[in-house]
């Protein structure tokens, strides 16, 4: 600790940039984006400070031109991941002394580089690796990164503020210890600010972390790196390793010294990790901390009040932004029969207007989707949809892989209200609408909340606030994030704290303080001022 109690920046949302024709932000992230995708990364890992080049590489390509190469990027084999977490173990004998005013220094200003200059690249990298139109990027890429970046600063000096009672006789402190040990970050490919808040919020609370990035992410993820060296992460104290999950996450959970499992991605991966943690659990120093958040089926339910043209549009963009790639998107709706003529033509005049193709064109709506696995598992339901006959696909179900993963928008109506693609997370721009009867609204939300193993997002519209109160109520247990008279997507740092439980994950909520509290382990530290000489009570007797 310094000397003084210090106050820390009070956190603000980065506001979204517009990107509108003439921006000088649209002209610095077309040319960082063009300089990118027409030069060749090589991107190492990173044990120890150090770039490490294994010699076995494997190319990237954007998801929307796969033929094309951009760089390539080194794996790990075992004996990497090793030396990645002795490092961490070695880093951690200073980090976790850092005072926490200089952790804190480091990863505000790793939330100003990204705000000015590492914007427009870390913004391009994800438009070339994820595929993620500007204003999908900047949402995520730089804007959702610097907030969690400033919100945690700040929810970090809430947690160390939060201390017990003492008496005249007797101090009584809380010191938050990282956890002993190396913690563990494994990131998906969908957003860039997940990937990096994982392993950095660990990191601000004291931790050393191993952090395995997805195979899709990786031109980010040598970004956020970038930035995280600029800022001043100490050598060893974020290591990346990329490559074999499945080597790497054995290598990291075999070791006693394994103390948390931070996982962003899928719901069976992380079922399988937490599985295999407990089938470890003789092994290990300390019982490892396991967050991890993972797969939706997120509804949007309109009630007969509720306005077309605004269900409309919180489909279009609720289910169809980034291509339906995110754990929030919304990807099964309910329409009351009396609305559902005007919602679908208001739907489908979105849909006609969308363009889709690369991000390099700004005005498209929709780029690829991120893999050809993704494309291909997208397809089959797609093809499944038009042979079966409760099923109808009214928009979309083009599906193109010639130049880059591009899927269709498409809009299934079902009459089975069980039916496959409503209940299964497909992770695609692929929406299924079941119409109920007006008077059936009850019996609907009970549906809404028995058809999925998940609960992660969900929203409900109504201009009728019995019926909003209805649902609110009905769907309790069905969403960590329940959104009224909105899209259930799009939460933001510090405003929607993220998360959601059943299937969907330990809700230990992204952005907010009680993620943090999984990464420590707090010490309570008693002083008594006059240490008592007589054993004896005052009245013993
Ligand atoms: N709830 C949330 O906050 C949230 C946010 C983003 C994404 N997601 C979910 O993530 C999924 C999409 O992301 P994805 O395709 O990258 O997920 P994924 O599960 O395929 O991969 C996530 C990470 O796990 C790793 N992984 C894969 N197999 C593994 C194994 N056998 N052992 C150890 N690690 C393994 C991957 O390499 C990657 O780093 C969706 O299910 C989505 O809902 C959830
Ligand atoms: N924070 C994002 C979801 C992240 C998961 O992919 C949202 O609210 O849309």
């Amino acid at each position: 600790m310094g000397k003084g109690i210090f106050n820390v920046p009070i956190a603000v949302n980065e506001p979204v940039k517009s990107y509108a024709p003439g921006s000088p932000e649209r002209d610095a992230v077309l040319k960082a984006y063009k300089t990118m995708i027409n030069s060749k990364v090589e991107v190492p890992l990173y044990i120890n400070g150090e770039d490490i080049k294994t010699g076995n590489t494997r190319t990237m390509s954007p998801p929307h031109d796969h033929q094309h190469v951009v760089g390539e990027y080194h794996l790990a084999e075992q004996k990497h991941v090793e030396d990645a977490i002795s490092t961490a173990l070695e880093a951690r004998k200073t980090w976790s002394q850092m005072p926490w005013e200089q952790r804190a220094g480091i990863f505000l200003k790793a939330a100003e580089l990204i705000a000015g200059p590492y914007r427009a690249k870390i913004n391009a990298a994800t438009m070339i690796a994820q595929s993620k139109t500007i204003h999908q990027a900047e949402i995520d890429a730089a804007c959702e990164f610097i907030d969690f970046l400033r919100f945690n600063v700040q929810f970090m000096t809430d947690i160390y503020m939060e201390q017990p009672e003492s008496t005249s006789d007797a101090w009584n402190r809380v010191e938050y210890r990282p956890l002993e040990g190396f913690t563990y970050a494994v990131t998906p490919f969908n957003f860039t600010a997940i990937a990096g808040n994982l392993p950095a919020c660990m990191a601000l609370m004291g931790n050393a972390v191993v952090w395995k990035p997805s195979d899709s992410q990786v031109y980010s993820a040598k970004v956020i790196m970038d930035v995280f060296k600029e800022a001043g992460v100490p050598e060893g104290v974020i290591n990346v390793v990329f490559g074999d999950p499945v080597m790497i996450t054995n290598t990291v959970l075999s070791n006693p010294d394994f103390s948390g499992l931070h996982f962003t991605g899928s719901t069976f991966i992380f079922k399988e990790l937490w599985k295999q943690i407990g089938e470890n659990i003789h092994n290990y120093k300390t019982y490892p901390r396991i967050v991890g958040e993972t797969g939706g089926k997120d509804f949007i339910i309109a009630h007969k009040s509720a306005n077309a043209k605004q269900v409309a549009t919180a489909i279009s963009r609720g289910a169809f932004e980034f291509q339906g790639q995110k754990c929030s998107a919304a990807s099964r709706a309910y329409i009351p029969k009396s609305l559902w003529n005007d919602v679908k033509q208001y739907l489908l005049d979105d849909i006609k207007s969308f363009k889709m193709g690369s991000p390099e064109d700004m005005s498209n709506f929709i780029t690829a989707v991120i893999h050809e696995g993704s494309f291909d598992k997208l397809a089959k339901y797609i093809d499944q949809a038009k042979a079966d006959s409760d099923a109808e696909i009214i928009a979309g179900g083009g599906c193109d892989k010639s130049k880059g993963y591009f899927i269709e928008p498409t809009v299934v109506v079902t009459t089975d209200p069980k039916y496959t693609t409503m209940c299964t997370e497909l992770f695609g721009p692929v929406i299924t609408i079941y119409i109920y009867e007006d008077d059936a609204y009850s019996a609907t939300l009970k549906l809404v909340d028995e058809t999925s193993e998940y609960a992660l997002t969900g929203a409900v519209l109504s201009t009728c606030r019995y019926a909003i109160d209805e649902a609110t109520k009905a769907l309790q247990n069905s969403a960590g994030n329940f959104y009224i008279n909105d899209k259930p997507t799009g939460a933001v740092v510090g405003q929607q704290p993220f998360g959601g439980a059943r299937a969907s994950g330990t809700n230990d909520k992204a952005g907010s303080a009680q993620n943090l509290l999984r990464w420590v382990s707090p010490r309570l530290i008693k002083e008594t001022f006059v240490t008592p000489t007589d054993y004896r009570y005052p009245f013993l007797g």
